[in-house]
């Protein structure tokens, strides 16, 4: 299995502020991993500094073998939040922008899930509750065909319903050998579509299991598992 994210040695301070010290990572190709950590641990910095956006950072980030930043982008799909369009713009025309600025967008896929994403495209960006914003957000993120989607605690707005459903398809709509990362703060609900756990505390990765291992391990699951990380316990070996 080839590693599609390697991270080695990633320090990063913003403002003389330590954020992220000495993060190790390596995710494989196929992989589909949550990334768990409390307010403020550094999970959207994370996907920032993947992403290219973030800038400054000690160490190395590779994606597909690749550390050259504009390379490294085109391999990624990530969730930001339409802060760049101006609130006027009608939610058709940001999706003929999706298609004229990346080539790997599927206007295809897209109008597959907007069946039950059920956004108005005749509507502009302004007129979207939180949810509907946040769904055509993993809309438009999930209709690349890319290597690597970073969904940034995608969920959070949307009704229970539809994030059961995005959930159960986010499988169906990935390539084989391409990586999510997702952060969120609940897993139990996209536990079941994770194969690994990664859990940042203290600035770094303190854990990095595959979900069978903790389930395995931890009876009590993988949201309880995380939350004794959080209360001090230590189930390493
Ligand atoms: N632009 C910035 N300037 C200075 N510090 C920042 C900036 N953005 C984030 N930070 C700090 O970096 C740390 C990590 O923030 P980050 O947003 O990555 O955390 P998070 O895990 O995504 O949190 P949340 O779950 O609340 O979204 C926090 O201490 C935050 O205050």
């Amino acid at each position: 299995m080839t590693n599609t994210i390697e991270i080695k040695n990633l320090t990063y301070r913003k403002n003389y502020r330590s954020i992220l010290e000495d993060v190790n990572l390596t995710i494989e190709a196929g992989k589909t991993v949550g990334l768990l950590g409390e307010n403020g641990a550094g999970k959207t910095t994370l996907m920032r500094l993947i992403a290219g956006v973030a800038k400054g950072s000690v160490g190395s980030i590779t994606v597909a073998g690749q550390n050259k930043v504009p390379i490294m982008k085109s391999y990624i799909s990530f969730s930001e939040q339409l802060g760049g369009f101006n609130p006027n713009m009608r939610i058709d025309r940001i999706i003929r922008f999706y298609e004229d600025v990346y080539p790997d967008f599927s206007t295809e896929k897209y109008n597959q899930m907007a069946g039950f994403l059920q956004i108005d495209e005749g509507l502009r960006l302004s007129a979207l509750s939180k949810g509907m914003k946040e769904k055509l957000v993993i809309g438009l993120t999930l209709s690349r065909d890319t290597k690597v989607y970073l969904l940034d605690e995608p969920f959070g707005g949307i009704d229970s319903m539809t994030r059961k459903r995005i959930i159960q398809s986010i499988i169906k709509w990935k390539s084989d050998d391409a990586v999510i990362l997702v952060s969120d703060h609940y897993v139990s609900e996209i536990s079941s579509i994770l194969d690994e756990v990664v859990i940042i505390k203290d600035k770094t990765i303190y854990t990095h299991k595959s979900t069978e291992e903790i389930r395995s391990k931890y009876a009590e699951g993988i949201q309880q598992y995380y939350e004794s990380i959080y209360e001090g316990n230590d189930f390493d070996d």
